[in-house]
């Protein structure tokens, strides 16, 4: 007879053979999905094959499972903005962040302009574009080359590669994207920028062109599951205690709007992009990533979202999850 007074999270099956079985379900279950559409205010991500269709799960062991399409890439967008905050709570601590940006959702669209002048540039997070642009002004650096060389190299750290742009990504974004820049000449005026807000802005709109594909992400997810080493590589890229306070962000603001929506019902910080990508962490389990670019109107990959809720219910991984001790 099982203790009824004793509740425990409920043990989860990740062997091999479990989650090799998941992830081919996920993907047929998923792959006719024909929802969303891809993102079209960057003229290129309009080009983008809204077929490409790849899942990847990375465990804090190091194994790479992957499922679809692997080989095609997509820019990550607004999923760098964790690396790049990792980066910053490296440098600066947590109480930092916190003061110089803030930790809490917005509640609205990640590019609004209102976000920042309803709260005096105050009160956002690193995950919306104010706070991602802020947090690019931060990292330390000489100057622009310097700062852009260090955010390409940790991205690139915690992926297990070195990463590259999309030049036709960055071009297209870098000659349209006025709302970013009006974002962080408003930052400044509230005293919120802490770098030439055209540079920063230029900066963050090339580390949103990098290129990845699901693996990528996956690893990249799997590195803060492992606690800031890479278990791929086994390198250490950032500490503990910065995948700590990194992590709640995810979790309250990873979505944009539907931060909300995605934590209720997985339990998983996460964190997508405008690209197609949406990764999710399982603390010192796993990562898990897709790759697919149709969006839902909140800006979030509709069949990335259909994958990584399947497979975090099917293993039972959502940490809110108690069940009674067997
Ligand atoms: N949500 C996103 O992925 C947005 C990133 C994009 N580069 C932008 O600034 O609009």
């Amino acid at each position: 007879m099982g203790n009824t007074n004793s509740f425990a999270q409920t043990k989860t099956d990740l062997s091999k053979a479990n989650i090799e079985k998941l992830l081919n379900e996920a993907y047929t279950k998923f792959k006719d999905v024909k929802e969303g559409k891809n993102a079209d205010y960057i003229k290129e991500l309009a080009n983008v094959d809204p077929n490409i269709f790849g899942i990847a799960l990375v465990t804090t062991d190091g194994t790479v499972y992957t499922k679809g399409d692997i080989g095609s890439m997509v820019s990550i967008q607004s999923v760098s903005k964790v690396f790049v905050m990792a980066q910053i709570l490296e440098e600066l601590g947590p109480q930092a962040i916190q003061d110089k940006i803030g930790v809490d959702a917005t509640g609205v669209r990640f590019n609004s302009i209102v976000a920042v002048e309803l709260q005096k540039g105050k009160e956002i997070n690193p995950m919306v574009n104010p706070g991602a642009i802020a947090a690019t002004s931060l990292v330390a650096g000489a100057d622009s080359a310097a700062k852009w060389k260090s955010i390409l190299q940790k991205q690139s750290d915690f992926a297990g590669r070195q990463l590259t742009v999309n030049q036709p990504v960055y071009v297209s974004e870098a000659g349209d994207n006025l709302r970013n820049q009006a974002i962080a000449h408003l930052l400044l005026a509230y005293g919120r920028m802490y770098f030439d807000p055209v540079q920063a802005t230029d900066i963050y709109t090339k580390q949103c062109a990098i290129n990845v594909n699901a693996k990528d992400l996956a690893t990249m997810a799997a590195t803060l599951a492992n606690g800031g080493v890479n278990p791929v590589t086994k390198k250490k890229i950032v500490s503990p205690q910065t995948v700590q306070y990194t992590l709640p962000v995810m979790a309250t603001a990873g979505l944009y709007d539907d931060s909300g929506i995605w934590y209720y019902n997985s339990g998983l910080p996460a964190k997508s992009g405008v690209g197609g990508g949406l990764l999710a962490v399982c603390p010192g389990k796993f990562g898990i990533a897709v790759v697919s670019p149709p969006l839902d109107a909140a800006g979030n990959s509709v069949k990335a979202q259909k994958v990584i809720k399947y497979v975090v219910e099917q293993l039972k991984v959502d940490p809110f999850l108690i069940e009674p001790k067997k």
